[in-house]
């Protein structure tokens, strides 16, 4: 029994598991679907394929998943020209409707079954849906599907020649695209423009429409409007009697929409050269074009125009059984299309009828044609070109002119404000700019002035202050230094590395004699006076490689290089001279004269150790201080002797 409780638990957990596990997944489904949006118009067949590549089994088991993706599906079809499947996903979607269906997903499907009904020719079911489109989104005209609808409703009267209608449907559709900024629905309005002005036989201001709507596709990059604007080019230089432009155009055409579906596109593109070679006369060539379109199925309007000239060129190429069966061809689509019933497309049957009947004799049934044919012709003319509907045409395009003015200085105030927020960039450069020139001088500045004191204290640390000689850190240092690098070269001379090279250098030192009762007598200033008189005496003796450091105080030492006996001396015997002639005036005016003792000891053996060194020039100093000061005296190996 407890078991059978628990059974039922884990199935109810397992199903809350699935739904929310189906729910992430059909969130990401919508989320892939949604992000299609820009894909179905500018790549379709890229679109399509994603779409195939989704989980169908998961996006048929949600009916409103499904229903996104049958539109998706539609939207992609079309804009890569595959009609049949646009036109199935539209009837499947169809078919999901609902009451429970959000009426924004049934309004897109009722308009592409609009868009459906238009090309197939039935345009009584066209408007009839599109209005119901645009009048159920009335209450919210700022939409894209309504506007959308809106033009297309347009376009589709001004098939059926009902222009007045459409010229201000298409106005209202231009005033709400330029205020919604939407570039797509501007070009479509273009291009509706384009149409319309070329079935009023204004050729100049269709081709301006369409030369717009062109421009801005080709900025889009949507290659299925690309060569829908291309086309209708085309369309309006062939009636306007300009065959080459028409032929260049149409080749832009079918360049802009290689890639997509080609039953179609090629449909579309020989229909176009067949026409134009017909005009031309050139039915040899134009006939077996005209057939390979008419082996397509669709678009009963289009095969209409290609009837009429398929029975002119046979009747001129004396075929006219043919030609008859053309004839009948056509009428029979026009009476399968009651809104063209009595349009220039319908009526003009009677005046090909007339001249495939001149072309086969038959003059009297020809004229009677001909003048009912023009009969005609001239009340549609009438109607299409009437006071009130050129003033309406005229009207409404001064309307669109100051909208595009003000769409153009909306452009350029919003350029200047680019234009103000790349000079206030370039400013904040220039400042960053200039504060990094700044900082890098304060930081070579510092840079510089910590060098300078960096060399100011090494200096001090090898200088005396006094006397600005070198200090007794220094001295010993260069004395050590220089015996232990003679000490190596001895010992590779040992070795037979280099060969040996006798020295001789001289180490001094000086010490000031009886400086305590000068210091006494006259106070320290006059001491110091003595202090750097005698090291100005001793820095005149100096060579380079020498050094001469106060190293206590009244005591100096002198380390002289490349030296020998009697040279050494004689230095020694300079400085006392120099010392012993150089009077001092003390500040209390009087005129005193020092002498100094010296203790000299040669150096000849690097080998020597510093402090023997440093033992035996004191006991020299000792010596000349012993022997009665103002002295040199020489340490020898025996004794110091008395120069
Ligand atoms: N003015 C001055 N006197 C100093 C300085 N350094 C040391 N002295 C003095 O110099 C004197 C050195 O004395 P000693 O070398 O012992 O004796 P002395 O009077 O020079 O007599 P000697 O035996 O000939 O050396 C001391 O009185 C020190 O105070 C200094 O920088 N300036």
């Amino acid at each position: 029994m407890l078991f059978k409780y628990y059974f039922i638990l884990l199935v109810n957990l397992l199903a809350i598991f699935q739904l929310s596990a189906n729910s992430q997944i059909y969130d990401k489904l919508y989320g892939e679907l949604f992000a299609l949006d820009e894909l179905v118009v500018a790549k379709p067949v890229e679109a399509l394929e994603r779409l195939d590549l989704m989980d169908k089994k998961l996006v048929q088991s949600d009916p409103r998943l499904h229903l996104f993706w049958l539109l998706r599906q539609a939207e992609a079809s079309n804009y890569s020209y595959h009609f049949e499947q646009f036109e199935s996903s539209v009837s499947q979607a169809k078919d999901l409707i609902n009451l429970s269906t959000p009426s924004e997903i049934a309004n897109r499907i009722n308009f592409l079954q609009g868009v459906i009904y238009q090309r197939k020719g039935d345009y009584q079911a066209a408007i009839k849906i599109l209005t119901e489109v645009v009048n159920a989104l009335a209450h919210h005209k700022k939409q894209r599907l309504y506007v959308r609808a809106l033009i297309e409703l347009a376009y589709t009267r001004s098939l059926a020649e009902q222009f007045e209608t459409s010229l201000l449907e298409l106005q209202h559709a231009f005033e709400l695209a330029t205020q919604m900024g939407s570039e797509l629905l501007l070009g479509i309005t273009y291009e509706t423009y384009g149409a319309l002005y070329g079935y009023m036989d204004k050729r100049e201001d269709s081709i301006m429409a369409y030369q717009k709507a062109h421009k801005i596709y080709l900025a889009l990059n949507y290659p299925y409007y690309i060569g829908e604007s291309a086309f209708g080019i085309a369309t309006t230089y062939r009636y306007w009697g300009k065959p080459e432009k028409a032929l260049d155009w149409y080749k832009r055409y079918i360049g802009a929409v290689n890639g997509l579906n080609k039953t179609y596109t090629e449909f579309f593109y020989f229909y176009g050269v067949a026409m134009i070679l017909a005009e031309e006369n050139n039915c040899e060539a134009a006939l077996p074009m005209i057939e390979s379109a008419l082996n397509v199925a669709e678009f009963k309007d289009y095969r209409a125009e290609l009837f009429k000239q398929k029975a002119l060129c046979s009747a001129k190429r004396q075929k006219f059984a043919d030609a008859s069966e053309a004839l009948n061809q056509a009428k029979k689509i026009y009476l399968q299309m009651p809104a063209l019933i009595g349009t220039s497309w319908e009526i003009e049957v009677q005046k090909i009828e007339a001249q495939v009947m001149a072309l086969s004799g038959d003059y009297q049934k020809a004229y009677a044609l001909l003048e009912n044919y023009y009969r005609q012709l001239l009340a549609v003319k009438q109607n299409n070109v009437s006071n009130r509907l050129e003033n309406l045409r005229l009207k409404i395009m001064n309307e669109r002119e100051q909208l595009e003015l003000i769409k153009l200085e909306k452009q350029s105030a919003i350029q200047q404000l680019k234009l103000n927020e790349q000079l206030q960039e370039i400013k904040l450069q220039e400042t960053w700019l200039m504060i990094s020139v700044v900082l890098f001088i304060i930081i070579v500045g510092i840079a510089w002035w910590q060098y300078q004191v960096s060399r100011k204290l090494k200096a001090l640390a090898i200088t005396d202050e006094l006397t600005g000689l070198s200090n007794r850190r220094l001295i010993f240092t260069t004395i050590d230094r220089m015996l232990k690098s003679g000490a190596k070269r001895k010992s590779k001379a040992r070795l037979g590395f280099n060969s040996h090279q006798p020295v001789h250098h001289t180490l001094m030192l000086i010490d000031v004699d009886d400086l305590k009762p000068i210091n006494d007598e006259y106070g320290h200033q006059d001491g110091d006076k003595v202090i750097k008189m005698v090291a100005d005496a001793g820095r005149q003796v100096l060579r380079d490689g020498d050094v001469f450091a106060r190293i206590g105080g009244d005591e100096y030492m002198l380390f002289l290089t490349r030296t020998n006996e009697q040279l050494e001396l004689d230095i020694a015997k300079r400085i006392i001279e120099q010392v012993g002639s150089t009077k001092i005036t003390t500040e209390s005016g009087n005129c005193i004269s020092v002498s100094v003792s010296i203790g000299v000891v040669s150096i000849t053996d690097l080998d020597v150790d510093p402090e023997t060194l440093y033992g035996r020039v004191d006991s020299a100093l000792y010596q000349a201080k012993s022997a009665g000061r103002n002295c040199v005296k020489r340490w020898q190996k025996i004794k110091t002797s008395s120069i």
